[in-house]
């Protein structure tokens, strides 16, 4: 099998990932009609799998589980998920036959086996579904040509799938059609009332394409979304322990800081999120990022550059092939990390203070997010796929931190994107190795304005002010966040 994109002439490449269409909810006042009354067996029970079954079951679907023979027979984890919550469960024999919409969530490693065990048992003119591109796109997976290829993919890890949707909201949702697969023409009309049976038409839903769901999902993990997070998190906590900080407190700081301040960001973009600030820690926050921009943007522009070219998947198929021996690595590493062994304190910190006392982490996810939505848009992303993948998602990764660091972020997200993250957290460490020495306590671990008179010069600010509302992601967050009336506030710690 070869790359799919690379095997495409330049200018459909430019098609493809230039699709992206806002979709207004005119679009879905049918809701789940297409697939009411049809079969919708999903193989897989994790992350993904397990979430997105129970909002289409509350959504009003027959959802039923094809697991391998061994998990049943072992009672494994995903045979577990699916019967203590009473879905009917059995295995590829029993229920692919009988689906009309069979939906993939396996991890995207296992995909070209699950997918060749499925299709020959899948009937004629069935559907299959997948909620990341990667074995269509990277690794040119051809498709029976009787069978329709749709995606849905969520703009968010599992368990805030499920969250947001318990909360009458939903997460962003990228949806498309494989336009080699298409065969009756149903494919948007079926992804559209998946889609909504997930929630996510609640939260707003890009049409795209595959190319372009892959080539921005991918990005949006390795960088801010999952691999800053880390790097931030980990450099932060070993900052505050290096100057004195109680560790208790800045554990707690820093598992629960990212949550809070990204709360902002999804409510009010990033000049919302610069506003919780005091006006000379938001100048001292600005500027800090911009160092931070100027050190990282190379880093940011190889990610995508290697994604763009197939460089990266080959390369982490090569892990896949040696035992996912870097992965593994890198996991094990994690774990090992001061972070991870420090357990939270039991301090109380009040919803401000996380802000008051860690600009620094305002500062990298400002810098992170502008950075991840430049250099996609650079590469040909749109603008509003470009906001889902680094804004809107960015606290949904942060919640995941807040339960339990690094470890459940890395467990929850797909194999794939946590390989990405420690990819750019090895690489990213020791380029701000020289920055990290020029931070200090009043950053990070301590209230910016200690000992100091808060005086501000009202022009500079006023031309900070102007600088952060005016970026782009700034004028697209506004028009798409006016679509998310159901956006509900969540409970921090
Ligand atoms: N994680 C996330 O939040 C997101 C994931 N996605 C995409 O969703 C898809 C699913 O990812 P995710 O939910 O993370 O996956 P998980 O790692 O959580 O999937 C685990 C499930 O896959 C099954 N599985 C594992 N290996 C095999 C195999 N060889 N054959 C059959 N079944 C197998 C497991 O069953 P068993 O008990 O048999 O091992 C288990 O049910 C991926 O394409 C991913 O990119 C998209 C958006 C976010
Ligand atoms: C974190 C990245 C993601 O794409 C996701 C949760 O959206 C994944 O692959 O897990
Ligand atoms: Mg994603
Ligand atoms: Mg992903």
């Amino acid at each position: 099998m070869a790359n799919y994109f690379n095997t495409l002439p330049l200018r459909e490449q430019l098609n493809q990932l230039g699709v992206c269409e806002f979709m207004s909810n005119d679009e879905f006042l049918d809701g789940v009609d297409a697939l009411k009354g049809k079969k919708v067996v999903i193989v897989g029970c994790g992350a993904q799998g397990l979430n997105q079954g129970l909002n289409l079951r509350d959504s009003g679907l027959d959802v039923s589980y094809a697991l391998r023979k061994e998990a049943i027979e072992e009672k494994r984890a995903s045979w577990k998920n699916a019967t203590d919550n009473n879905f009917k469960v059995g295995t590829y024999e029993e229920l692919i036959p009988t689906a009309d919409l069979v939906i993939n969530l396996t991890p995207d490693k296992q995909h070209t086996s699950v997918i060749n065990a499925v299709m020959p048992l899948m009937k004629q003119g069935a559907t299959l579904s997948y909620s990341h591109g990667f074995n269509i796109v990277e690794e040119g997976m051809q498709i029976r040509k009787d069978l329709t290829v749709i995606m849905v993919a969520p703009k968010s890890p599992g368990s805030e799938v499920r969250a947001e949707y318990l909360r009458g909201f939903g997460v962003p949702t990228l949806i498309a059609v494989h336009p080699e697969n298409d065969p009756e023409g149903k494919g948007l009309d079926w992804a559209k009332a998946y889609c909504v049976g997930t929630g996510g038409h609640r939260a707003g839903v890009l049409r795209s394409s595959f190319v372009a769901e892959v080539k921005s999902d991918l990005m949006g993990e390795q960088t801010i979304l999952c691999g800053l997070l880390q790097t931030g998190s980990i450099l932060s906590f070993d900052k505050m322990v290096e100057k004195g900080i109680d560790p208790g407190y800045a554990s707690k700081l820093v598992q629960y800081g990212v949550e809070v301040t990204t709360e902002a960001l999804k409510h009010g973009g990033v000049t919302g999120m610069m506003d919780r600030l005091s006006n000379p820690a938001k100048i001292k926050a600005f500027k800090v990022a911009e160092e931070l921009k100027t050190i990282m943007r190379p880093l940011f522009q190889k990610h995508q550059d290697d994604i763009m070219s197939g460089e990266f998947s080959r390369v982490m198929m090569e892990d896949w092939a040696n035992g996912d021996a870097n992965l593994l690595k890198w996991r094990a590493e994690t774990g090992e990390t001061a972070f991870e062994k420090t357990p939270a304190g039991d301090i109380k910190i009040s919803e401000q203070e996380y802000f008051d006392n860690y600009t620094l982490m305002v500062a990298f996810i400002k810098a992170g997010v502008e950075l991840a939505f430049e250099t996609m848009v650079e590469a040909g992303i749109k603008p509003e796929s470009a906001y889902y993948e680094s804004l809107h998602e960015t606290p949904l990764i942060a919640n995941t931190i807040a339960r339990k660091k690094l470890f459940e972020m890395n467990r929850v997200i797909s194999d794939t994107a946590e390989y990405g993250c420690y990819l750019f957290d090895q690489a990213c460490k020791p380029l701000l190795a020289d920055f990290m020495k020029t931070v200090d306590t009043d950053l990070v671990g301590k209230n910016f304005n200690e000992g100091k008179d808060g005086s501000v010069d009202n022009h500079e600010l006023v031309e900070i002010n102007e600088a952060i509302r005016s970026h782009e992601v700034e004028q697209v967050g506004t028009v798409l966040r006016k679509a998310m009336t159901a956006m509900k506030a969540i409970k921090t710690a």
